[in-house]
């Protein structure tokens, strides 16, 4: 397929605000949350991938707001969208907290496998969210590649009495997905795949290597929701859509997409507007009654101002746009089949 003609670099800039974002929690070792967000002729749209990440992976995030900001997306197939609880690697005894950020989350994904962490850490993490929870409470883990086969196989067997939804991405390779899916076969666990998904040259790989029960499907870095979109379709798998810690916008552009999928099963990853402590819309899209709305987003002037990055990293997140605007010419060669 084609791609759309692209606004003119310049009218991507003019539309743009660079914001930084203090965060309730630490999550993914940040402490705040940067991120572009834009006045685009369809709505708002967000550009926000993480600072580590090279030009070709981010060009990908500037195509998703450009799709958002400039394209008419698909008519939504459902207003409102059922958000789990992201509960980050804190100590267990912070859990109730946590959770009391997300208004009536029957789901909570817990991040385990951190960095400097012991599986005990986990398990009383976990512990404390059934707890919390109750019974018909719904826990999956998310481990962010963090074990090895066998350091994956003796966790989740730890973790199993709490009765786990899923297990997203335990190991980091394909092939470790594949193997622990298999020594899994008798525990009736599901592995999902998301940085085999997002972070993949091909996305579609790990459904094709039957290395996954299911995807988590995050819409800037698959390059917008039309793009996520045709992805579903071609994976044949249940999906999570799932948030990349982005500001109110790009959870709209999430549950856009989450709105536009026929077979919705799991509650969706888009309720992280509970983990920053500032936002860029007067009426952020939060959980409430454990749902978020599907609107567009509007721009709040003043929190824009109040949240401006520094010179620095407003000139650092320019320069980044107009490489990656630069790099969207030629991603075609890099991701040949879309
Ligand atoms: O899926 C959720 O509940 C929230 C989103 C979330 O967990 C993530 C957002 C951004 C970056 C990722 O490290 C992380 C994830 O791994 O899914
Ligand atoms: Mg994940």
């Amino acid at each position: 397929m084609a791609s759309p003609a692209l606004p003119a670099l310049a009218e991507l800039l003019a539309a743009a605000h660079v914001v930084s974002l203090p965060l309730t929690t630490r999550f993914r070792r940040i402490d705040t949350r940067e991120a572009v967000v834009f006045r685009g002729p369809e709505g708002s749209t967000e550009f926000s991938p993480f600072a580590e990440y090279d030009d070709i992976e981010a060009a990908t995030w500037l195509a998703a707001a450009i799709d958002f900001g400039w394209r008419a997306q698909p008519s939504p197939l459902r207003d409102r969208i059922r958000v789990n609880a992201t509960v980050p690697a804190v100590d267990a005894s912070r859990v109730p907290e946590v959770l009391a950020l997300y208004d009536g989350c029957r789901t909570a994904k817990v991040k385990v496998a951190e960095a400097g962490q012991v599986l005990a850490d986990d398990v009383a993490r976990v512990r404390a969210v059934r707890a919390a929870l109750g019974a018909e409470g719904r826990i999956r883990v998310d481990g962010n590649g963090g074990w090895n086969v066998d350091e994956a196989e003796h966790a989740i067997h730890s973790l199993a009495e709490f009765d786990l939804e899923y297990v997203e991405q335990p190991c980091a390779s394909i092939a470790e997905l594949a193997e622990l899916r298999e020594r899994l076969h008798d525990w009736d666990i599901p592995i999902a795949a998301d940085e085999s998904v997002r972070r993949a040259d091909d996305p579609l790989e790990v459904a094709r290597a039957g290395a996954a029960d299911l995807l988590v499907i995050k819409a800037q870095p698959l390059g917008g929701v039309h793009s996520a979109l045709d992805i579903v379709g071609e994976a044949g798998l249940p999906v999570v859509v799932s948030s990349a810690l982005d500001t109110s916008v790009g959870l709209s552009m999430g549950a856009w997409l989450a709105a536009s999928i026929p077979t919705l099963d799991f509650d969706c990853g888009l309720g992280t507007a509970s983990l920053l402590a500032a936002d860029v819309t007067a009426r952020p899209v939060r959980a409430v009654d454990g749902f978020i709305e599907v609107e567009r987003v509007e721009l709040d002037d003043a929190l824009l101002t109040q949240h401006a990055a520094s010179v620095e990293r407003d000139a650092w997140w320019r320069a980044r746009i107009s490489r990656c605007y630069e790099a969207l010419t030629t991603l075609e060669l890099v991701r040949p089949d879309r």
